[in-house]
């Protein structure tokens, strides 16, 4: 992993205009701290659970939520689109003026993986990024010190992704590992574990992923995901119909365990340790071993499509600091600043700031 203090101040050259005509060119000023609409709090599961409302209203308003964060586009919203699309320009459109507020800063790049690096798929066994994304992505560690955040068990995402120079947080954030030859790597130990605060968990959570297994089995296309420090029960191939009959199962072993909670995301219940600790605190973290724990001298870029991405870009915003892209071709209610339509994109942006990097050291090399 690269961390060089390589400021990226020239005007961009070399650039392919076509990639950035793909988005339709959306006028208007970089969101400035503060410029953000103005959302109704989320309903966490949390919320729904302590609301008041009989059980099935709980289980109801659990399901709404969860379809929220996988919604299909109606034509009428495509005024709200436009809209939402002023608020939230397209990363692409605004890529000079995030160059400028880079200027004398080092950028760190997170980047999430489901809907983000790769598709939405129905199996999850089968979210495959492109070789075209992973270069897009190694690429991107050579020049910026870059992060994968996801949900997925770490093993799981590095064998997705399979770029050794990248740092790891996978569990939404609970296990956090540097590079092998990263700075923060220990001489001696293979593993370079950076984070773990949630270890006491594990005898739990592989007690509840047994048990989800043994109740939901009769669910088809049900499917419970061990992600070592969290689960996730999958609803997208279950027949609509039974989605109550799944939240139900799901509600019905895990009240027996009141130190995890439940949160959802897309066509998913997630149960994770009820620890303050999140995506956002796995940035922080990273971050602070970065040696910019307090510091002016970065820009993170955060790129994720999920409710569970919206603590990282909740700590950009407080921070003031950086830049948070949310990944969705429909509005939503989101802390990020910027937005992008789909894994596609994502990789022309990382390749635009690839660019961006190479022409200036270009630039510099020329001048001397
Ligand atoms: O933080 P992420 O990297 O975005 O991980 C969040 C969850 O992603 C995966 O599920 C989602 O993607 C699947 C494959 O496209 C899709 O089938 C599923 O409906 C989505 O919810 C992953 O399987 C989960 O374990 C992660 O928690």
């Amino acid at each position: 992993m690269t961390n060089q203090n390589v400021i990226i101040s020239e005007p961009r050259s070399g650039f392919d205009s076509s990639v950035l005509s793909l988005t339709p060119a959306i006028p208007g000023p970089l969101p400035q701290p503060g410029r953000f609409i103005a959302v109704p709090a989320k309903k966490s599961f949390k919320n729904i659970e302590s609301g008041a409302g009989d059980h099935a209203a709980r289980i109801t308003a659990l399901l709404d939520s969860m379809r929220a964060s996988s919604p299909t586009r109606r034509s009428s919203e495509t005024e709200n689109i436009k809209s939402w699309i002023a608020h939230h320009p397209s990363a692409l459109n605004m890529f000079d003026e995030i160059i400028k507020a880079s200027k004398g800063k080092q950028i760190v790049v997170f980047l999430d993986y489901d809907g983000t690096l790769s598709p939405i798929v129905d199996d999850p066994d089968k979210a495959f990024m492109t070789s075209e994304m992973r270069e897009a992505v190694r690429d991107t560690a050579k020049y910026f010190p870059t992060a994968i955040v996801s949900g997925r068990c770490r093993a799981k995402v590095f064998n997705f992704v399979k770029l050794s120079e990248l740092y790891y947080a996978g569990s939404h954030g609970m296990d956090i590992k540097a590079p092998a030859r990263g700075r923060n790597y220990r001489k001696g130990n293979n593993q370079a574990v950076l984070c773990q605060p949630a270890r006491e968990y594990l005898p739990m959570i592989d007690e509840v992923y047994k048990s989800l297994v043994e109740k939901t089995k009769s669910i088809p296309g049900a499917k419970v995901e061990n992600n070592k420090f969290c689960l996730s029960v999958h609803f997208r191939r279950v027949d609509e119909k039974r989605w109550t009959e799944l939240a139900e199962q799901v509600k019905l072993v895990t009240k027996k365990y009141p130190r995890l909670r439940l949160t959802q995301g897309r066509k998913v219940l997630e149960i994770r340790p009820s620890i303050k600790w999140d995506k956002g605190n796995a940035l922080e973290f990273l971050l602070e071993s970065l040696g910019y724990a307090n510091s002016n001298d970065v820009l993170p870029i955060y790129i994720g499509d999920d409710r569970t991405d919206e603590d990282a870009f909740k700590i950009l915003r407080n921070r003031g600091q950086g830049c948070g892209i949310l990944v969705s071709k429909s509005p939503k209610e989101t802390n990020a600043s910027y937005s992008l339509q789909e894994p596609l994109e994502v990789m022309y942006f990382l390749n635009l700031l690839v660019e961006g990097k190479r022409s200036s050291l270009q630039q510099r090399f020329q001048r001397k």
